[in-house]
C-alpha cells in the first residue's frame, strides 16, 4: 500500500469512527466466520470471532447498495450503536464497505425463542415464559423510549434471543433502510413466510408506529402462552390478510389461560391501534401476570403483589415481617421465643427460605416466589389479613413428625430408606405434582422402595382412595396390605434430623 493509500485508509476509518460519521467500523479482516446459525430475510447469521471475542455476524444477502441506501445504512448503524440495554442484543460494530457489509453483535447462546418454544422436550414453566415475555417487553420499551424512537417493525419470536440465564434479548432492530417493506409469502406450503405478526394497519399499507409493535407482541405473547405456531392453518397471503384485517381473526386463547394474561393479549392485538396498551402498561401488566403464574392461591397472590410486586426473590427477614403484618401477628422481633408463634416462624423458614448458592458471602436466606407458590399448594389456602395462620400451624405440625422429609426427589428418598427394615417409610412433597405428597416405603427385603401418591383436594388428603383430614391421620389410621404395602406405623418413620432439630431448641436464643 503506498503512503497516499495508507493515509486515505486511515482517514476513512478515523472518519467512520468519529462520532458524527457513523458506525463503529470493523475491518473485514478482523472477522472470522464459523458455523451458520440462522438465516433471515436480509442476511445469514454466523457464529464468528472478532478481535478474539465470540460474536454473531450477520452477512447481508445484498451487498451492492446505491449511495443513498448505503448512507441510510450507515446512519442507522450509528443510531443502533447508541442503544444499550440488557434486553437488547448488543450491537458491537459493522463493516459498511460495499461488498463486505456485515453487522457484528454479541452471540446469544441459546438461540431464538421460537425454536425453544416449539421444542417439546424443553421444560418451560409458564412463570418462566412470562418472565421471558417481560424481558422482551423491557427491550422493546427501551427502543420506543429512545430518542429518536426506534419502532422495531419485526417483533416476532425468532427475533427474541435467549441467553444462558434464560434472559431474553431483542435483536434485529433498526436497519429499516435495508429491510423489505413488507415480507410476503415465501413458502406456500406453510404459514411461515406470511406476515404472521404484522399488524392489520401495516398489512393494509397504513401507517406503522409503536402500536404496531404492540400488535406483534400480542401474537408473540399468544405463542409464548400456547407454544404453538400462530395462524398455522393459513396458507395463502390474500386469505390471511382478509382474515386478520377484515374479519379480525386472531389465534384462539385457550380457556384455561390466566384471566390477566388473556386480557393483556386481547388488548395488544386490538384492531384499533389507539386502544392497544403502551409497552409501559404491558410491563406493569406482566408484573401481575408473573405473580399469577407463580402463585395459584388467591390470597397468596394478593399478599405477594401487595408486598413485593416486581420481586422474584426477597430476603427472608423482609418476607416474614410482611407475612406477620399480613396475618396481624407478632413478628420475629416481637414474639416470645418460647411461643408457638416463634416456632411457626422457625418452621416456615426451614421449609421456605433457601440459603442462596453464594453461601458464605454474607447474603441472607431468600424466599423465592415460585417456592412460596408451591408451599401454598401444599399447605394452603392462605387466609385473608388477620384471619389466622393455619398454614404456619400445619407446617409446624407436619415438621414435628419425624417421618416428614419435605423436598426430596424419588432417588434421594430411596437412598435415605436404603438399609432400613421392611415397613420403614418417609413422607415428602411430590416432586412432580405440587400440592401432592408421596409416601416412600420399604416393602420387602430386597425389592425397590415403593412410592405412593397422596393427593390433596380441598384441603383434605386422599390415600389409596380413602379420604383423610391430615397426613398425621393417614399415618395413624391407614390400613395396609392392599397393594403389597405395609401398614404405616409411626415408629417405623425414618427420622429427618434437620426438621427435628427445630423442636429441640425452643428455649435457645437463636434468631429467626
Ligand atoms: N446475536 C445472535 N446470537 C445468536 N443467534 C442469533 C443472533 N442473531 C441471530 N441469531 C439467529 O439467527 C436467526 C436469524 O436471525 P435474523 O435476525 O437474520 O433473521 P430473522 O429475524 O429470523 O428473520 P428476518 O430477518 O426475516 O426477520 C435468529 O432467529 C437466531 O436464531
Amino acid at each position: 500500500m503506498d503512503p497516499q493509500q495508507l493515509r486515505d485508509q486511515t482517514a476513512f476509518y478515523q472518519d467512520l469512527n468519529s462520532d458524527k460519521s457513523g458506525p463503529p467500523e470493523i475491518r473485514p479482516e478482523e472477522i472470522t466466520f464459523e458455523e451458520l446459525i440462522g438465516t433471515g430475510s436480509f442476511g445469514k447469521v454466523y457464529k464468528g470471532r472478532c478481535r478474539q471475542k465470540a460474536v454473531a455476524v450477520k452477512l447481508l444477502h445484498k451487498q451492492n447498495y446505491d449511495a443513498a441506501t448505503l448512507a441510510a445504512f450507515r446512519k442507522e448503524v450509528h443510531l443502533m450503536s447508541k442503544i444499550y440495554h440488557p434486553n437488547i442484543c448488543l450491537f458491537m460494530g459493522a463493516c459498511t464497505i460495499p461488498g463486505k457489509c456485515v453487522i457484528v453483535t454479541e452471540l446469544v447462546p441459546k438461540g431464538n425463542l421460537e425454536t425453544l418454544l416449539h421444542d417439546e422436550k424443553i421444560q418451560l414453566p409458564l412463570y418462566l415464559r412470562m418472565k421471558m415475555a417481560r424481558d422482551a417487553a423491557l427491550g422493546i420499551n427501551w427502543l420506543h423510549e429512545s430518542n429518536p424512537v426506534f419502532v422495531h417493525r419485526d417483533v416476532k419470536s425468532s427475533n427474541l434471543l435467549v441467553d444462558e440465564n434464560m434472559q431474553v434479548k431483542i435483536c434485529d432492530f433498526g436497519l429499516s433502510a435495508l429491510k423489505q417493506k413488507h415480507k410476503m409469502l415465501k413458502d406456500q406450503s406453510s404459514a411461515k413466510g406470511t406476515p404472521l405478526y404484522m399488524a392489520p394497519e401495516v398489512m393494509m399499507f397504513k401507517e406503522f408506529n409503536e402500536s404496531s409493535d404492540v400488535y406483534s407482541f400480542g401474537i408473540v405473547l399468544w405463542e409464548i402462552l400456547t407454544r404453538k405456531e400462530p395462524f398455522s392453518h393459513h396458507r395463502e397471503l390474500e386469505k390471511f390478510r382478509e382474515a386478520v384485517c377484515v374479519k379480525h381473526e386472531r389465534p384462539p386463547v385457550p380457556p384455561e389461560c390466566l384471566e390477566s394474561l388473556r386480557r393483556l393479549i386481547e388488548r395488544c392485538w386490538d384492531k384499533d391501534p389507539l386502544r392497544r396498551p403502551s409497552f409501559k402498561e404491558i410491563i406493569s401488566a406482566l408484573d401481575h401476570i408473573i405473580v399469577d403464574a407463580a402463585i395459584s392461591d388467591v390470597r397468596g397472590r394478593e399478599f405477594w403483589k401487595k408486598s413485593f410486586l416486581t420481586e422474584k426473590e426477597v430476603p427472608w427477614d423482609a418476607f416474614i415481617d410482611a407475612l406477620c403484618e399480613w396475618n396481624k401477628v407478632a413478628n420475629r422481633t416481637q414474639c416470645d421465643k418460647n411461643s408457638l408463634e416463634y416456632l411457626n416462624i422457625k418452621c416456615l423458614k426451614a421449609i421456605l427460605a433457601d440459603v442462596p448458592k453464594s453461601e458464605g458471602t454474607g447474603v441472607e436466606n431468600v424466599v423465592n416466589i415460585e417456592k412460596f407458590g408451591k408451599i401454598l399448594e401444599f399447605f394452603g389456602p392462605m387466609m385473608a389479613p388477620g384471619e389466622g395462620t393455619p398454614i404456619m400451624d400445619s407446617i409446624r405440625e407436619i415438621l414435628a413428625q419425624k417421618w416428614f422429609h419435605g423436598d426430596l426427589d424419588t432417588v434421594e428418598a430411596a437412598s435415605r430408606l436404603n438399609g432400613n427394615p421392611v415397613g420403614s417409610f418417609l413422607i415428602r412433597f411430590s416432586s412432580t405434582n405440587p400440592g401432592n405428597f408421596t409416601i416412600s416405603q420399604v416393602v420387602s427385603e430386597q425389592g425397590p422402595v415403593k412410592h405412593q401418591r397422596v393427593s390433596r383436594q380441598n384441603g383434605r388428603f386422599i390415600y389409596q382412595n380413602v379420604l383423610y383430614n391430615s397426613l398425621i391421620e393417614i399415618v395413624a389410621k391407614s390400613g395396609g396390605g392392599t397393594n403389597g404395602d405395609i401398614k404405616l406405623d409411626s415408629s417405623m418413620g425414618v427420622p429427618n434430623y434437620k426438621f427435628m432439630s427445630l423442636f429441640c431448641n425452643v428455649h435457645g436464643n437463636d434468631q429467626y
